[in-house]
């Protein structure tokens, strides 16, 4: 489902095309997170699926920046790669100045735990417990010490104070995802991961998701990757990053919906050209079947928010 937005002045203007190309740019010196020459490769011989094919990505400390493309084309597999949930098949991930790809899984696990928040479609709370018992679980698990003022911060950026002794199964769905999402955000983590945030949520709950997801970018300095397929969601982004069969296809800063519908119309354009020329092959499942398919579902999604 797509939600309308209205983008925050200091990231307001004009929405520039889609800059088209094989990489997001070298790492600047503000990046959070950086991707260098991954490559991601599932399987062998005849069912041998590259899902990432050398891709370079670099993620500004203190943005918002989601990630398209049609379905197939990597964006879990390049999250979960940045995440340190799965490992590249080659390159260097670099998130906060610790280059994760070569970390052991004990050090990964801490690394997730204590510097990385991440927030999944199913909110996976857990049922017994409060939402303030939730939002704190992270710390209490890592037997830390609660910020009392990280935490009534995010707890009025979330809007949820009234709430905080209910559990899961007295919330809404929405209310359950900011839940999850501040419990993503309690340990001020280098930078908060979010697959498809809003994929169970109905418009008005996504709203109230988005919306804090990027107060906690502009008022929180939190650092903030959401994959999505809907226009709406990446419209609350800074940046959109266009994946396409394993490999970034284009970068859009200061999306508006009407600007990532054109862009996904136009990078499936492509793949179909591409595809009827006869190059489209190699890369992961989902090319330019899937790349028509979400131009249209997003065409779609337009719809649903005006
Ligand atoms: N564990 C796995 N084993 C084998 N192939 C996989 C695995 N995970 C992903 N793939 C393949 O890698 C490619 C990229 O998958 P990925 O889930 O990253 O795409 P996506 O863009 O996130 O798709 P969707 O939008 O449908 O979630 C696909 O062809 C997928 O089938």
């Amino acid at each position: 489902m797509a939600v309308s937005h209205q983008r925050p002045a200091h990231v307001a203007g004009s929405a520039g095309p889609a800059h088209a190309g094989g990489s997001a740019g070298p790492a600047p010196a503000d990046s959070i997170a950086t991707a260098t020459g991954l490559r991601k490769v599932y399987g062998s011989g005849d069912t041998e699926v590259v899902a990432l094919d050398n891709v370079d990505v670099s993620i500004q400390r203190g943005t918002f920046t989601a990630i398209m493309g049609p379905s197939g084309s990597g964006k879990s597999t390049l999250m979960h790669c940045m995440a340190g949930l799965d490992r590249p098949t080659a390159g260097t991930v670099v998130v906060d100045g610790e280059t994760i790809s070569s970390l052991n899984e004990r050090q990964l696990t801490k690394l997730r735990r204590t510097r990385l928040g991440f927030v999944f479609q199913a909110f996976n709370l857990i049922p017994t417990l409060t939402a303030k018992e939730n939002i704190t679980l992270p710390v209490d698990l890592a037997r830390g010490h609660v910020n009392q003022g990280w935490f009534e911060r995010v707890v009025d950026a979330v809007g949820l104070r009234d709430h905080l002794g209910h559990r899961p199964a007295e919330l809404s769905g929405g209310q359950q995802q900011r839940v999850a999402c501040a419990r993503a955000l309690i340990t001020q983590p280098s930078v908060v991961f979010a697959d498809e945030p809003t994929g169970n949520l109905d418009s008005v709950s996504s709203r109230e998701v988005l919306t804090f997801l990027r107060q906690s970018v502009d008022e929180l300095g939190q650092s903030v990757v959401v994959v999505t397929h809907d226009p709406g969601t990446a419209a609350f982004a800074d940046r959109v990053l266009f994946l396409a069969d394993g490999a970034i296809v284009g970068d859009l800063p200061s999306p508006s919906v009407d600007s990532v519908i054109e862009a996904l119309r136009t990078f499936s354009e492509r793949s179909r050209a591409r595809a009827s020329a006869g190059g489209a092959s190699g890369g992961a499942s989902g090319g330019a079947g899937g790349a028509s398919g979400a131009a249209s579902a997003a065409a779609r999604g337009a719809g649903d928010a005006r």
